[in-house]
């Protein structure tokens, strides 16, 4: 029998989670967003089944609830599902960055046809609403589960499971509190500190006007977080905030460390830093979705001349390669630029690397 699955909040993620359901017969997705627009073109798209203006009168034909709301409503929500007058079981989850504050809410929740299980998709974007939304999403991220202490779980898991089995998603099962502790390391306080060398390019903008043209691909890869939707991230840093807090102790300390060897010359100390850091950023997975991105990348030197990405991304495409992802690091008038091509695996990245370099271009395997 068809199971109805409701989607609320059909932005980035909601948006991405509707359109992986969709991939499965046997489901009808119906959107619930407070902005029409989204709601209307996801329908126009064949996203969504169906439009729901009221999310709670909607509820008790569902089997399925996913929250792809910002935190703040997503618990809102939950707590408001105590009262709905439900007739069958009904699976709920979320896509909440963080977990403590939906977890702590859904252990009140005693309504005896609800089950609850957490779910954050570790990956992402800088960009919002249905409109950035994209069906690989989730493709080879790890995808957090966080149960709540509840006799369906296992069910509960296996069907969100089921939903998105296209989406080529890796899940794992974790507490809310290791979640929330490890994602504060390898997400949230990242963000902070890439929101914070923002404001001090910006102050030293006064002064420079100039700084702006000298940011290349150093300053930009380490602030593009910063260019995310800002209530998202405002919600995200209040939420984990008790992570934050005592990691951002941390960080003055190491700060004035670092300062003193500055001042004192420790060159030995300050080498020895920078190496550790190299050594450990160097050993992260790239091969998965996660804290860094997951493929498989050559960098290729390119000029600035008209049709030179064209003709690199070609001689790959007579070659039957399959490219995953191309990116513009750097190019400026009359000089060299860097494309950073990515593939699913390694051996189209070596075939590709032998193929441009036999033709004369410079290029360089990410290890
Ligand atoms: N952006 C990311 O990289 C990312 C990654 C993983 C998880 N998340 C989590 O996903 C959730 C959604 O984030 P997003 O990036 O998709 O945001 P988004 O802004 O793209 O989407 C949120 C959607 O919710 C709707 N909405 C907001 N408040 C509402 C309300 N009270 N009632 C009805 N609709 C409402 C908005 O209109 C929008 O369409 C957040 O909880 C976030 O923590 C985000
Ligand atoms: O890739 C990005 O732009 C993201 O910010 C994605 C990112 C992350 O920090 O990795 C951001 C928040 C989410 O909760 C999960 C993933």
């Amino acid at each position: 029998m068809e199971k109805t699955v409701i989607v609320a909040g059909l932005g980035l993620i909601g948006g991405s989670i509707a359109m992986n359901i969709k991939k499965n017969d046997g489901f009808k997705v119906i959107g619930y967003d407070e902005d029409r627009q989204s709601l209307e073109l996801a329908y126009r798209q064949g996203v969504i089944d169906e439009i729901a203006s009221d999310l709670f009168d909607m509820l008790p034909r569902a089997d399925v609830l996913f929250l792809a709301l910002p935190i703040a409503p997503t618990i809102k929500v939950i707590e408001e599902l105590q009262n709905v007058a439900l007739h069958k079981n009904l699976l709920v989850t979320d896509v909440s960055s963080v977990k403590n504050g939906v977890m702590a809410e859904a252990a009140e929740l005693s309504n005896e046809y609800i089950t609850f299980v957490g779910g954050h998709p570790m990956s992402g974007s800088h960009k919002n609403g249905f409109t950035a939304a994209k069906p690989h999403l989730f493709e080879n991220a790890i995808y957090v589960l966080t149960p709540a202490s509840d006799n369906n779980e296992g069910e509960g898991v296996a069907c969100i499971k089921q939903l998105l089995s296209e989406s080529k998603a890796r899940f794992i099962t974790l507490s809310p509190k290791e979640h929330d502790e490890m994602t504060a390391v390898i997400s949230h306080f990242p963000h902070l500190i890439a929101t914070s060398l923002v404001h001090q390019a910006r102050k030293w903008e006064d002064t420079h006007p100039e700084l702006r043209n000298l940011a290349a691909g150093g300053f930009r890869d380490i602030t593009r977080i910063a260019s995310s939707n800002p209530p998202l991230w405002q919600d995200i840093f209040f939420q984990n905030k008790h992570q934050l807090l005592p990691m951002l102790e941390d960080w003055i300390e190491e700060m004035s460390q670092l300062k003193r060897y500055l001042e004192m010359g420790s060159k030995e100390e300050t080498l020895k830093y920078v190496t550790e850091a190299k050594v450990y950023r160097d050993g992260l997975p790239v091969k998965e979705k996660g804290a860094i991105p997951a493929f498989y990348d050559i960098f290729v030197d390119i000029y600035d001349q008209p049709g030179a990405i064209h003709k690199v991304i070609e001689i790959l495409a007579t070659a039957d390669i399959n490219i995953k992802n191309i990116e513009i690091l750097e190019i400026r008038e009359g000089i060299t630029g860097v494309l950073r091509i990515s593939f699913p695996s390694g051996r189209e990245q070596e075939e590709s690397a032998n193929l441009l370099r036999s033709k004369n271009y410079e290029v360089v395997i990410e290890q």
